[in-house]
């Protein structure tokens, strides 16, 4: 994995007074304070992120957090004071805090592309004038502009509207014009600020879908701002939670869910379902941490209700329940078995938490075991890690 954005030790400082600013920020100084010893307002301090390849990085936290000051740095709409952007251009990066002004054009208009939360659509252009807009200000050819802009607004099934005006479109279709028009310019980068947050719920929720199902196919690498948590849960690989200025912690979704770093990100996450984000994988106890008898036999519980025996090629040769011999099932078929005691579940690290239980409760609370994709054993899941789990403990 490379990195197509990197964040090192990034400062931003709005405000005459940076350097006084900046020595606060140094001692560790709060916002607040800076604001009051200053008058400068601090944007962001000691910003460190790395955005891979590919990947939906999503900034979050409570409003004026930074989330969108961090964002609009990796464009250089915000001029760092201190630290390095490094934006990925072919095989180098480039710090576009330092660069000068033809390579900076040169990110702007090939690298990287913006969609803006309320659409930022032209009234008096018809859509695909809208779409098209940033390929006639880089001096994109207009055969080849036509060209682009067909193909994007087929991606955003808006094929039929080009020659339609703002007005006469729905929210949820001006901001599909918006992204039509950030991928018509075919940048690897695309900056999302709070792209959904004008949108009636429903809508939000089918624009996140088509979203992640678009990235699935063009593999984008998206820096994506939200101070909504069930968003980011939902559509990010990564997730970096902001308070005044500063990270305070970043991670994969159920990084965030299981291990909050503070108080701040327990308060986000105290709502939030967590058999919306977690997998099998998150809750197991590994192989080498059950209690194994003898003759590879493994207890896949601690009540020692269900065992296992596995070959040494790490499949399962024979398994019991209850001191009698049951047969294993994969979860995916949970729905379609009878409530059976002569019978253990089985699922793969990455299926759902909530297949699971669906599978614990078919089973009359037997443990799952989990097996990888060559159908080796790999760990188990018993009742008390899903609790535990669920509540947090
Ligand atoms: N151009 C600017 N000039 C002066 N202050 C700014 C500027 N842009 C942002 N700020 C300040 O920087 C701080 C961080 O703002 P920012 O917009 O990054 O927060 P945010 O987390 O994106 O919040 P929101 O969700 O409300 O957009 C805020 O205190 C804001 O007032």
């Amino acid at each position: 994995m490379s990195a197509a954005v990197d964040f090192k030790n990034v400062d931003i400082v709005f405000g005459a007074a940076r350097k006084e600013a900046l020595a606060l920020v140094d001692r560790g100084a709060t916002r607040q304070e800076i604001l009051e010893k200053t008058g400068a307002v601090l944007g962001c301090a000691g910003a460190n992120l790395t955005v891979n390849e590919g990947e939906i990085s999503v900034l979050m936290g409570l409003s004026g957090s930074g989330k969108s000051t961090l964002l609009r740095a990796v464009n250089l709409l915000n001029v760092p004071a201190r630290g390095n952007v490094m934006v990925k251009d072919g095989d180098r990066m480039v710090d576009v805090a330092a660069c000068d002004a033809a390579t900076l054009r040169h990110i702007r208009q090939t690298r990287v592309a913006m969609v803006f939360q309320q659409f930022g659509l032209l009234p008096w252009r018809t859509v695909a004038e809208n779409v098209g807009f940033g390929l006639e200000l880089s001096g994109v050819p207009e055969a080849e502009r036509n060209a682009r802009v067909e193909r994007q607004l087929k991606l955003v099934g808006l094929d039929q509207w080009a020659s339609k005006y703002a007005h006469e479109l729905s929210g949820g279709m001006q901001q599909r014009v918006g992204l039509a028009r950030a991928f018509a310019t075919e940048a690897p980068i695309l900056l999302m600020d709070e792209p959904f947050s004008a949108l009636d719920p429903l809508i939000r929720t089918k624009l996140q879908d088509e979203l992640l199902q678009l990235q699935a196919e063009l593999k984008k690498t998206i820096v994506f701002v939200s101070h909504d948590l069930e968003e980011a849960l939902k559509i990010g690989s990564h997730i970096t939670i902001m308070e005044g200025g500063r990270i305070v912690q970043t991670g994969a979704p159920e990084d965030i869910v299981l291990r909050p770093a503070n108080d701040y990100v327990r308060d986000f996450i105290a709502n939030v379902n967590p058999l919306s984000v977690l997998t099998a994988w998150n809750v197991m106890r590994d192989r080498r941490d059950l209690d194994h008898g003898e003759d590879g036999w493994v207890w896949l519980d601690r009540r020692k209700t269900t065992r296992f025996k596995i070959d040494e090629r790490g499949l399962v040769a024979a398994a019991e329940r209850d001191g009698k011999p049951a047969f294993w099932v994969s979860c995916a078929d949970v729905e379609a078995q009878p409530e059976e005691t002569t019978q253990v579940f089985w699922a793969n690290p990455g299926t759902s938490l909530k297949t699971v239980m669906l599978a614990m409760h078919r089973s009359q609370t037997a443990p799952v075991a989990l097996f990888d994709d060559q159908s080796r054993f790999v760990g188990a899941i018993g009742i008390r890690d899903v609790l535990s789990a669920v509540l947090r403990r």
